[in-house]
């Protein structure tokens, strides 16, 4: 297994005490595996992002394993996480502009990972050739211009191109896990479209794992050959892509899939899951999607339900197939 998560659990410390927003949670990842984790504002998405990266804020504490290649990342010393950030994780957050130095140029940048890259891999790391390495990976983003962007600072930059930016950093390191956290939120859907067809062939030609963060189920059927949709901190369902999307099991994802737009051409009013998601110092006794579920009965009021098999190391967290 590339990547085992086991008993994870993150809190954060807020004024009004702790909040437990991952509990028990465990996620195994094959390499060259792409795999969407979906759900709402607020499901705890970035917060598992951030706790495979040990970037979590200073509030964060986490505690389980998480064991990528043969290694307990909870285990490393902070020097050796940050050689593994970079190198072998990389992450792109929501905000691009956390990824980057605001006092360095763009190019300062790349020319490092490039540096780095080229010293993991003992290849060429003359001038010409890492120079040659970041003007590719910016054309790769289609960022217009690259000879002029490299001489600008990440302020001068739109959000777009800084995300674009971003990711030619990771499109230079090469990581064997890349986490996106809503990389394509600053994005004209153009740029969109061309920026998800550059993870995919990352994760095709290079074996490069993807965990891919995002509220968009359409979004995560294109680039993942997996879904996880949490909802408040838990795992609802979780299955092979296709499967998830023509035979979704659980209320929730149900829910989620008729709240995508499809028809553009009919003035049909769009779904929407009414209700919100609970507070996480406030979760409902049982299933803590019951308060919203269609198909909420008895049982669910008074007990979580266990995540169920449907298949192998696929399952959905619902009494309705228990
Ligand atoms: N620094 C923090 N301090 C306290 N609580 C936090 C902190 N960061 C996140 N949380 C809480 O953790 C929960 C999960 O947040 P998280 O950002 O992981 O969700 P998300 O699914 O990524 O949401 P979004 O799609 O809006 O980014 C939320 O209730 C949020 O308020």
């Amino acid at each position: 297994m590339f990547l085992e998560i086991k008993d994870l659990k993150v809190s954060y410390k807020t004024v009004n005490g702790k909040s437990t927003v991952l509990n028990n949670f465990a996620l195994n990842l094959d390499k060259g595996d792409s795999i969407s984790i979906v759900g709402e504002s607020g499901s705890g998405k970035s917060t598992l992002g951030g706790a495979i990266t040990r970037l979590l804020p200073p509030s964060g504490e986490e505690s389980g394993e998480i064991v990528l290649d043969g290694k307990d990342l909870l285990k490393l010393s902070e020097d050796e996480m940050t050689l593994i950030r970079g190198t072998e994780i990389f992450m792109i957050f929501q905000n691009p502009l956390n990824s980057l130095n605001p006092v360095k140029t763009v190019g300062y940048q790349l020319i490092e990972a490039a540096k780095i890259k080229a010293e993991r891999d003992k290849s060429d790391a003359t001038e010409e050739h890492l120079n040659n390495v970041i003007i590719q990976a910016l054309k790769s983003v289609r960022l217009p211009d690259p000879e002029q962007i490299i001489k600008r600072f990440p302020h001068e930059l739109s959000g777009g191109q800084v995300q674009r930016v971003v990711i030619s950093m990771a499109l230079i390191l090469r990581p064997k896990l890349l986490i996106a956290d809503e990389p394509t939120t600053a994005l004209d859907v153009t740029i969109q479209a061309q920026v998800i067809n550059l993870l995919k062939e990352m994760n095709r030609d290079y074996g490069m794992s993807i965990i891919f963060i995002t509220h968009d189920l359409s979004l995560a059927y294109v680039i993942s050959n997996k879904i996880m949709v949490m909802y408040a901190g838990t795992i609802m369902e979780f299955n092979g892509s296709d499967l998830l999307v023509k035979n979704p099991r659980h209320p929730y994802t149900i829910a989620l899939l008729k709240s995508v737009p499809t028809d553009y051409k009919t003035n049909s009013k769009l779904y929407y899951l009414k209700g919100a998601p609970p507070s996480f110092f406030n979760l409902p006794r049982g299933c803590r999607f019951h308060t919203r579920c269609e198909k909420v009965f008895g049982k669910c009021e008074v007990e979580e339900p266990p995540l169920i098999s449907i298949g192998g190391d696929y399952k959905v967290r619902c009494w309705l197939f228990e």
